[in-house]
């Protein structure tokens, strides 16, 4: 990544149109000044924007720029890096000729902030079974952003994980079905997730010594084997190795008892076992402000907690407070890493 980019905007990805992505980018400019938000630049499409800007009744004006000129404009207006395709505004409905240009978006917008004319991306939800019409063929953001990463190699290991204040969880496997778990909690995907956190803690949350803490596969960590043996077979051993390499990690503890939060507190991050142990427990506590951030990746990446609320999408109801957190954590990680 380019050196000195603390001039350069955020690059935001659009999202899915039918959704509140665009709402909460929209409402994110209407409150740029009296929230001194760093300057952003979207990548999408500016007809659409403009059409739900009225229906929103936001009267804000959009220019198309290239993402070197948005920082300098976006006092005035909000600088909308095209990317072609038709997009229809139709909160709530499904275009499946759109789902090219939301594809599209996110991969202008990595492209911009690998070459450095953008200092870091936040994505605005994308709506995954409708991007599978047009030809989307990975889970999610977190596993597609590690595939354009990757340069057509190997993507590495991208890390999910949520965040609010002092509570982090990452789900050690992500969007795979429930029934794949057991297969994929294995030593080595244990030791390259705890590295990569411990890693990212440190350089890009400025946490000179993360303290980490896994949580069991599981009901009470196996109850000494008695109730599954994934803990002392696999997720035991991999501690001890990170704990030789001199990694501060405890586990695996009782997922139950382990996410009650003066306890969660204790670490820097908790790792579960999978999507929901990580992600009910902080979505319970912190649905409105918590923030997705992608660890693991050359670039920094953030996004909203929550999905595309179709029931929400063009009436101005959905809360920004978890878009705007978004905003905040890739400046601040932008910030860290230059520091
Ligand atoms: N980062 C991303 O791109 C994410 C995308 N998704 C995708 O979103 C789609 C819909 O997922 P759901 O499970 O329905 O979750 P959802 O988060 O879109 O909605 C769940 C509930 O929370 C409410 N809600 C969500 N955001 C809100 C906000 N900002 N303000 C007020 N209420 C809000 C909705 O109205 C709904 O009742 C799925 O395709 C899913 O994969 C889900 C999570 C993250
Ligand atoms: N449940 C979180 C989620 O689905 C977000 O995934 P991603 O699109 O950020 O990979």
């Amino acid at each position: 990544m380019p050196g000195d980019v603390m001039g350069k905007p955020l690059a935001i990805s659009m999202g899915e149109p039918a959704g509140i992505g665009p709402d909460l980018i929209l409402a994110a400019y209407a409150a740029r000044a009296e929230l001194a938000l760093p300057p952003f630049c979207v990548f999408g499409n500016t007809e659409f924007l403009a059409q739900r800007a009225r229906r929103l009744g936001i009267d804000i004006p959009l220019a198309s720029v290239s993402p070197d000129e948005a920082s300098s404009r976006f006092d005035t207006t909000l600088p909308v890096v095209e990317v072609g395709g038709p997009v229809p505004d139709t909160p709530g409905e499904i275009d499946p000729l759109a789902g090219r240009t939301v594809i599209a978006a996110i991969e202008r917008a990595v492209a911009a902030v690998r070459t450095g004319s953008c200092r870091g991306l936040v994505t605005a939800p994308i709506h995954k079974a409708a991007l599978y019409h047009a030809g989307f063929t990975h889970p999610g953001h977190t596993e597609f952003l590690a595939a354009l990463c990757a340069d057509g190699g190997a993507p590495r290991r991208p890390v999910m994980m949520l965040a609010h204040e002092g509570l982090r969880a990452v789900p050690l496997t992500i969007h795979v079905p429930l029934l794949e778990v057991p297969r994929l909690v294995t030593g080595q995907a244990v030791i390259e997730t705890v590295r990569i956190v411990h890693h990212d803690l440190k350089h890009r949350f400025g946490i000179a010594a993360p303290r980490i803490a896994l949580a069991g596969l599981n009901p009470h960590a196996g109850e000494s084997g008695s109730i599954g043996r994934e803990e002392i077979d696999i997720i035991a051993p991999a501690v001890a190795q990170l704990a030789a390499e001199g990694i501060d990690v405890v586990g695996p503890l009782p997922g139950d008892t382990l996410f009650y939060p003066p306890h969660w507190r204790t670490y820097d991050a908790v790792i579960a076992m999978y999507h929901d142990q990580a992600l009910i427990p902080i979505k319970t506590v912190a649905f409105d402000e918590a923030v997705n951030v992608t660890l693991g990746l050359p670039i920094v990446r953030t996004s909203p907690d929550h999905g595309t609320a179709f029931d929400l999408a063009g009436t101005g109801r959905a809360s920004p407070k978890s878009f705007l957190a978004a905003i905040r954590m890739a400046d601040a990680m932008t910030r860290e890493r230059d520091a």
